[in-house]
């Protein structure tokens, strides 16, 4: 069965409400530049969640949180829960960011009671992985990504409820990428290990490769086998790029 793949923009702490402007061209765009062959979702900073969802509401692209917390309500300053993101509008959230992990000391276990409350809001998960450049260096990679898929997806994960991000920490912002041999190496390991771990819908879930993901390499890294759309940062905060890199589905 072939995955319709998912091209998701992750604006990190980026965007003001001059920027939907960006957002509505996206939504304009996306369909002719995909040939209609994707999904599309911006994750946004929560600010703009409501405003943006004014502005796609009848398009095709759909919108997503950054992160939420574990607990439905609470004593929980500053947080956003799963129920106000998908209250704003979204459809997605992102949980686990690598970002998340090192700044807010988030662990697997964490992650996976987020992906837990996003699906009790309604929300899709899209669960972040990803090795260190140390772990890469010590050839730990696919060990870090079991131990990490393990942790985070919650039992209960199906091809509709979740999305997996891999994403190399050290390819980040930072215009390295791994080889496609490593690419294809580390979904395809991925794949193997959400076959052991969920129940059904492994071979449909959808594995998304992030990490300097671009217009210029987004077609080669999009054909890689298993390899069902991106997730991408930096690129996602133009129109222009992001629609750019979704050309490499039509
Ligand atoms: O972290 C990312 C998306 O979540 C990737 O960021 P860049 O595309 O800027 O490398």
């Amino acid at each position: 069965m072939s995955i319709r793949p998912l091209v998701a923009g992750n604006w990190k702490m980026h965007g003001t409400s001059v920027d939907l402007e960006q957002l509505v061209l996206m939504g304009e765009g996306f369909e002719s530049a995909s040939g209609g062959n994707a999904d599309a979702a911006i994750c946004l900073p929560a600010t703009l969640l409501a405003r943006g969802a004014d502005k796609v509401a009848s398009g095709r692209v759909k919108l997503g949180g950054q992160d939420c917390h574990f607990n439905e309500k609470g004593a929980h300053t500053g947080d956003i829960s799963a129920q106000m993101l998908k209250d704003a509008g979204a459809e997605y959230v992102i949980v686990g960011h690598s970002e998340r992990r090192t700044d807010h000391g988030e662990t697997s276990e964490i992650i996976r009671a987020k992906a837990e409350a996003a699906w009790a809001a309604g929300l899709v998960a899209i669960i972040c992985i990803g090795e260190t450049k140390e772990e890469r260096g010590a050839g730990k990679t696919l060990d870090i990504l079991t131990e990490q898929l393990k942790g985070s997806v919650p039992a209960g994960a199906s091809a509709q409820n979740t999305v997996i991000a891999y994403e190399p920490v050290w390819a980040i912002g930072t215009g390295l990428t791994p080889s496609l041999d490593d690419v294809a190496q580390a979904h395809a390991h991925i794949r193997a290990t959400l076959a052991e771990i969920m129940e059904a819908g492994a071979t449909a879930t959808r594995i998304l490769y992030g990490g300097s993901v671009k217009p210029s390499n987004a077609a080669e890294l999009m054909a890689v086998e298993n390899v069902d759309g991106a997730l991408i940062g930096g690129a996602s905060l133009k129109a222009e790029d992001f629609l750019e890199i979704a050309k490499a589905y039509k």
